[in-house]
């Protein structure tokens, strides 16, 4: 079967948008023609069209860290409902993060991740697995074994490791089977029971505070321990001004490490939470103007490197509990992009070509990926995004189980229309 996508908007190196036909067999991209030519078609096969005039056409999107809930929590979401959720929102890879339950500590749940991910047919899952048993901190998991079975990397994600020597171990043990470290970073002696960052919210609503040190202390400790251990050290959202200074320091001196962030740490601050309500509710939490700003330049100069979501998936009855007792996290597959359209490219900060790079070749290379890459030869991931598209956000007509953003009502442009994994047209807009 081959599909050719007529008329597509394609980003070509220096950041222009040309009117292309993309010939896909096999799963494989086959050639890019310009659009003043037919597409070339290769005899034999059967033949699906679709086109994409007027249509931005991007190397699929990656999200390398997301929150799938199964097994364990298949209330929140499924593998099936979490990869669905990403198609939508233009993901063809996404990688998941282990604090299920059974917690991902074992090649049995890697197994079975892999499994569910196949059973969905949709996007291309990788899974992290736990650094420690049962994310306990107390000690370290097979990661011969879990590296065997398909994990890309090992995590403690939804709690910080707090043990230094524990965290030199498993970087040792990483750096040896070069395999990177992925830190969630929260000291917990600086945090306990608070549900929202130090600032004028916390203060007016008599909430305790998360100050910015709880999560800079240990981009601090990790980066002289990634310095000891040369392990690829990758710090899971980063939120604050003082981690910035951090890792842009380590990078300097040449220290491998690398960061992402997530959309609603580049868009809101703690003063744009507009009541008690735990949509609003995300670990690490809404920082101050001052964290935004700087959260916006490193992404710019490449300090950080990559967009991922924190997808968080949490059932309306849990977060319904307030902004005290519910869980933290947000959603993120379906917004991410219009967001960041909207907010940084149409309103002229950013390039396209930023944007789509920190989304795609930029995660691609950061963990070795093959993916990201929008050329004969490559595979055959593809977004089609309507660039001029406006439209409401809504959380009823997500595909996700969860409903819990902070951004319902948004009006955004940029919305993926459709999603092509491995060649298959895996998810289309219903126009
Ligand atoms: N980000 C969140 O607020 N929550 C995540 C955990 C995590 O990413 O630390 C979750 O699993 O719900
Ligand atoms: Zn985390
Ligand atoms: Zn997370």
């Amino acid at each position: 079967m081959q599909l050719i996508i007529r008329n597509a908007s394609v980003l070509n190196g220096n950041g222009e948008l040309e009117r292309k036909h993309i010939t896909v067999v096999g799963g494989v991209i086959e050639r890019i023609t310009a659009a003043d030519q037919e597409p070339v078609t290769v005899p034999g096969e059967g033949t699906r069209e679709i086109d994409a005039a007027g249509k931005l056409v991007t190397p699929g999107f990656i999200d390398m860290h997301v929150h799938l809930r199964e097994p364990g929590f298949e209330h929140k979401e499924t593998i099936e409902s979490g990869a669905r959720s990403a198609a939508k929102g233009g993901f063809t890879t996404i990688a998941c993060m282990p604090n299920t339950r059974p917690v991902t500590d074992s090649p049995e749940v890697v197994s079975l991740v892999l499994e569910k991910a196949k059973e969905a047919g949709l996007v291309h899952v990788l899974p992290y697995a736990a650094i420690t048993k049962n994310e306990l901190g107390r000690e370290l998991t097979d990661f011969s074994a879990l590296k065997a079975a398909g994990a890309i990397g090992f995590t403690d994600d939804g709690v910080g490791v707090q043990n230094a020597q524990m965290m030199k171990d498993a970087m040792n043990r990483a750096a040896s089977m070069g395999m990177p470290v992925i830190a969630h970073c929260e000291d917990n002696s600086l945090v306990e029971g608070a549900p929202v960052a130090e600032g004028e919210f916390a203060k007016r609503h008599g909430l305790k505070g998360i100050p910015n040190e709880s999560e800079a202390i240990h981009v601090g400790r990790d980066i002289l321990l990634a310095e000891a251990t040369g392990v690829h050290y990758h710090v899971c959202h980063v939120s604050t001004e003082q981690s910035i200074r951090l890792i842009r320091q380590a990078k300097e001196i040449g220290i491998n490490v690398t960061a992402e962030i997530c959309p609603h740490h580049l868009i809101l601050s703690e003063e744009d939470i507009p009541r008690l309500d735990a949509n609003w509710k995300m670990n690490p939490p809404l920082r101050s103007k001052r964290d935004v700003e700087a959260c916006i330049k490193a992404l710019e100069d490449g300090t950080i490197d990559i967009v991922v979501t924190d997808h968080a998936p949490h059932s309306a009855e849990e977060k319904a509990k307030g902004m005290q007792l519910a869980p933290f996290g947000i959603v993120g597959f379906e917004t991410a992009f219009p967001l960041l359209y909207t907010k940084f490219v149409a309103e002229g900060h950013w390039t396209l070509e930023m944007l789509v790079q920190r989304m795609t070749a930029d995660p691609a290379r950061v963990f070795g990926l093959e993916a990201g890459r929008l050329e004969p030869g490559a595979p055959a991931d593809l977004t089609i995004v309507d660039l001029d598209l406006e439209k409401e956000v809504n959380p009823e007509e997500f595909a996700s189980k969860g409903r819990n953003t902070p951004f319902t009502g948004w009006k955004l442009k940029g919305w993926p229309v459709a999603t092509i994994v491995d060649g298959k047209l895996i998810w289309k807009e219903q126009l």
